[in-house]
């Protein structure tokens, strides 16, 4: 479990983490989300002691990371998956891992075998296509069997077997109590894979919620589109129903306020055909962009 109250790390004049709190549980996957340059990644350096805060504390399992007394059986990471040697195969660099730390070679062999790295654990690492480095990346952090998993990106750049692969892991590692803290700038990667985001944008927290919650809060959420061969009478009747009706001018009601459901049945009681009849969901995309709009860094165009 990783627990930030009021984390902040300031880089000269740049906050990069703007008093940050938040909690990743064990058991889920909690996905760490926020435009280019909004302090995911210092985040993490900060969870793994790889940098101090300049306020506030983040603690794994309620200690800081310099205090366990065994941090890679506590917390395994992935940062940078291109950090490793190029020159040593990535059998040896598994085990130069392990050695360090105290953890069996058949630990090595066990993580190889969960990251489908059999075939070529005896080549160097610098012949590794970038989806089998983040493989290597990711049997780096799972060596010590750790309860906690901090992974910095881990699709960025993956084809999509990869990406299926990297999300059905770690659904698998959270369904075993793991907590599972996962960043992206893609929300769409973390909708299928992540139970809960902690949304950030320049520094601080925008958000804080299941990914359910995040859907019913977003701008398409609750709008019903109903499409019939007398809107004008139908629309009548919504709005008598306390709806709140906004014609479009290819002849589509996009409702509000009520139900899929009553629309229908007001057609019906109305004797208006239904030609189309939908319940928007809205979208994480679209929740996401809200949270994010005028936390963003850079844009297309030029810095702001
Ligand atoms: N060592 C450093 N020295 C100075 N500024 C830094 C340093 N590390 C990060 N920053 C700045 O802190 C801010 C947050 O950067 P960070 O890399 O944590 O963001 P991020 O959300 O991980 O972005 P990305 O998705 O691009 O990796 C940025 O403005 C960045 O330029």
């Amino acid at each position: 479990m990783i627990t930030a109250e009021a984390l902040t790390k300031r880089y000269g004049t740049t906050t990069a983490v703007d008093g940050l709190s938040f909690t990743a549980g064990p058991g889920a996957v909690t996905g760490f989300l926020g435009p280019n340059g909004a302090g995911k990644s210092t985040t993490m350096l900060l969870v793994l002691g790889l940098e101090r805060p300049t306020a506030g504390t983040v603690t794994v399992d309620g200690r800081r990371y310099a205090d366990l007394p065994s941090p890679l059986r506590t917390v395994g990471a992935m940062l940078d998956a291109r950090s490793v040697h190029p020159g040593r195969t990535a059998f040896r660099h598994l085990l130069g891992l392990a050695r360090t730390h105290g953890i069996p070679r058949s630990r090595v062999e066990e993580v190889i075998g969960l990251t489908g790295l059999e075939a070529v654990a005896g080549q160097r690492v610098r012949t590794f296509s970038l989806g089998m480095g983040q493989r290597l990346g990711i049997a780096g952090a799972l060596l010590g069997d750790p309860g906690t998993l901090v992974l910095d990106e881990p699709v960025n750049g993956l084809d999509p077997d990869g990406v299926l692969w990297v999300r059905d892991l770690v659904r698998g590692l959270a369904a075993e109590g793991r907590t599972v803290f996962l960043s992206s700038h893609l929300m769409h990667e973390l909708a299928l894979c992540a139970d809960r985001v902690v949304v950030l944008g320049r520094g601080r927290l925008l958000a804080d919620a299941s990914v359910r919650d995040l859907l019913e809060r977003s701008a398409g959420a609750g709008l019903v589109r109903v499409r019939t061969t007398e809107p004008d009478v139908l629309a009548r009747s919504l709005v008598r129903l306390g709806a709140e009706v906004a014609p479009q001018p290819d002849g589509v009601l996009h409702v509000r306020g009520i139900g899929a459901e009553e629309v229908g049945a007001a057609a019906g009681r109305d004797g208006v055909t239904v030609l189309e009849l939908a319940a928007e969901t809205g979208s994480l995309e679209a929740a996401y962009l809200e949270l994010t709009t005028g936390s963003v860094q850079y844009r297309a165009g030029g810095a702001r």
